[in-house]
């Protein structure tokens, strides 16, 4: 029997909301058991500084360098993550010494696999010693340092979710937080992954800018607009959405597109359309038709984005991952825990299939307290 590991994973994802925060156990093959779960927000002002540190980021030279806000950013963001783990653990009663290994990812502020730039800002050592918990952190670097993606690497933890379900495969599931990221599984053998757009962010943006508001709750301001279709044709006339997989996407990759002359509901129903549409894109470019599609990611809580999805992927089942007892919220930081577990023992965390790298490929760089 494999050696069990207690693993919490922290992720704070492209939305810049805020940190997820779960417990599972697991040998890095199979969960045993989910823990709890929990989220801490950022507030105006880290969330502000994020921002700013997204706009600095693309103007970075070396990967380790921090100039600028950047340091700052780093800073708040190994802060949120400590205080996140403090409260998670107090809430439900967990000691420290119950915790083999904490899965941190940190704040992704620049992606760019090609020039083998991959950055996620948040210090792995600052946060085991506030912690006292060992902390893997850096996950994308190794991957892309030997020509892969970088991304998704959440693809593997799907594969274990999906050992126990009953459903007729092959099965996709799709991610939909601030980008879009498919992993495509047929049997135990057929791993496939990339991303494949816009998530939520552009329509966060748009909701922002008409409404003031963070997002389009449940879909409803979407659900009252018509869908430009000539506008989405356009913006799917992007050379990425012809790419096979594995493929992958900065948050600000599709940042000119703009609905700017239109309706706060028709804008939110056309940035809706495409994301379901981009993702509908992917199909022809896997090796089967898949059968059932899972979906997780906030975007799972968007009636109309499930809707548009169905209409376009139909026959397919399309379920929201809530549904099947999986935590629709809490799998990506699910998902880092596990990853953790996995580099820990010197299991893949990526391959071929799902980002590029020429061979599988663990990862993860250990800080002790
Ligand atoms: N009740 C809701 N109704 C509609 N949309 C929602 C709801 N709750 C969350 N969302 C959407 O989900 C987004 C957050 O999703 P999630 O937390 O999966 O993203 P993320 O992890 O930050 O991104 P990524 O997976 O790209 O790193 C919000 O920005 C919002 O657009
Ligand atoms: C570079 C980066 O941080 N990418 C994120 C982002 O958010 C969604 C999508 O783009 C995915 O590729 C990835 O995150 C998930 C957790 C992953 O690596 O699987």
């Amino acid at each position: 029997m494999a050696i069990m590991l207690t693993a919490i994973g922290l992720m704070s994802g492209t939305s810049l909301d805020g940190v997820d925060v779960a417990l599972i156990e697991t040998d890095g093959k199979q969960v045993r058991a989910f823990g709890p779960s929990g989220y801490r927000a950022y507030t105006d002002h880290e969330r502000g500084l994020l921002r700013q540190a997204l706009n600095e980021a693309p103007n970075l030279l070396h990967r380790e360098a921090r100039p600028g806000i950047l340091r700052e950013a780093e800073r708040i963001v190994t802060l949120a993550h400590a205080e996140a783990v403090a409260i998670f653990t107090s809430h439900n009663r967990i000691s420290y010494e119950d915790i083999d290994i904490v899965g941190f990812h940190g704040q992704t502020v620049l992606h760019r696999p090609a020039e083998k730039m991959t950055v996620q800002i948040g210090d792995g050592p600052a946060l085991a010693k506030a912690i006292h918990i060992p902390v893997m952190h850096d996950f994308r670097a190794a991957d892309v340092d030997a020509g892969g993606q970088g991304a998704p690497l959440v693809p593997v933890y799907h594969r274990a979710l999906a050992q126990s379900l009953e459903r007729e495969g092959p099965i996709v599931v799709v991610n939909i937080g601030g980008v879009s990221n498919i992993t495509y599984i047929d049997g135990p053998n057929t791993l496939i992954a990339c991303d494949t757009g816009p998530g939520n962010a552009l329509l966060d943006d748009h909701i922002f800018r008409t409404m003031g508001q963070p997002f389009d709750c449940e879909g409803r301001t979407a659900a009252q607009g018509a869908v430009d279709v000539a506008w989405v044709m356009r913006a799917l006339q992007h050379p990425f959405f012809a790419l096979p997989p594995p493929k992958s996407l900065d948050r600000n990759d599709f940042a000119s597109l703009k609905v700017r002359d239109m309706s706060p509901a028709d804008g939110a129903a056309t940035l809706t359309a495409l994301t379901a549409e981009a993702i509908a894109r992917i199909v022809p470019l896997l090796p089967k038709e898949p059968k059932c599609w899972i979906v997780a990611g906030g975007g799972a809580r968007n009636l109309t984005m499930l809707r548009m999805l169905r209409e376009r992927l139909d026959p397919a089942t399309v379920e929201a991952a809530d549904a099947l007892g999986w935590s629709a919220d809490a799998i990506e930081a699910q998902a880092f825990g596990f990853l953790a577990a996995r580099g820990l023992k010197g299991l893949p965390l990526s391959y071929p299939a799902t980002t590029g790298v020429p061979i599988p490929m663990t990862g993860g760089v250990i800080a002790r307290p």
